[in-house]
């Protein structure tokens, strides 16, 4: 989108950069397959800018990008925004300081999130890169990672979400067979939770190989 649609079109323009170079980065770990994932970052207490429905997440330009308010409606442009809008503007309506949310499809993200569903959170204990999730100073410690079913009804999985971050703090969380959300005060932070997921659900589907 052009820039000059939006009052502080120094942020927008930042925050469109930021999300171009990560995304690409995403896609080239394979994260993105076949146009899945969706990233935004908050622009201001009303507003963020979200990737536009369908388009390749490794190859994002500035037009595959919108603004959108906090209630998922377009700003500016006749774009359809994200599928999945509604999941990033829950968390920025409730998180006031949260900057940045990103959704990505990798193969130990969907494995995982197929084999642990059932259970409906995966266990992440004694990992010093729990370090990675803001707040937490120690490997000696346990992380549940939810892990939602999917669903097509977006106002229904936000009201699930809604219901987990009642029940206590939360980096991320997976969808059955589907993903996973991360999320952060800014990408850098958002960034580093993403990665600490992918690391560490990698570590433990390779443990379900010897148990
Ligand atoms: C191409 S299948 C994946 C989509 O259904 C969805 O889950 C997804 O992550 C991307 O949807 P989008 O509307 O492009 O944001
Ligand atoms: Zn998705």
């Amino acid at each position: 989108m052009s820039t000059a649609t939006f009052p502080d079109s120094a942020r927008l323009s930042h925050c469109i950069d930021a999300l171009i170079l990560h995304t690409g980065e995403l896609a080239r770990l394979g994260q993105t397959p076949a146009t899945s994932s969706n990233f935004s970052m908050r622009l201001d207490a009303d507003h963020a800018v979200i990737t536009v429905s369908g388009r390749d997440k490794g190859r994002l330009v500035s037009e595959d990008f919108m603004v959108v308010d906090l209630d998922g409606r377009a700003v500016g442009s006749d774009h359809r925004p994200s599928a999945e809008t509604g999941l990033h503007t829950q968390l920025y309506r409730r998180f006031p300081d949260l900057g940045c949310v990103l959704h990505t499809h990798s193969h130990n993200q969907t494995v995982a999130s197929r084999l642990f569903a059932r259970r409906g959170y995966l266990r992440l204990a004694g990992y010093e890169l729990l370090k990675a999730l803001a707040g937490n100073d120690t490997h000696d410690t346990a992380v549940e990672l939810p892990v939602l079913p999917n669903s097509q009804d977006i106002p229904a999985l936000a009201a699930r979400v809604e219901q987990l971050l009642d029940a206590g703090p939360h980096w991320g969380y997976l969808i059955e067979g589907h993903g996973l959300y991360a999320w952060g005060r800014d990408m850098t932070e958002a960034r580093r939770h993403l990665d600490a997921f992918e690391f560490l659900l990698g570590c433990e589907l390779h443990l379900q190989r010897f148990t």
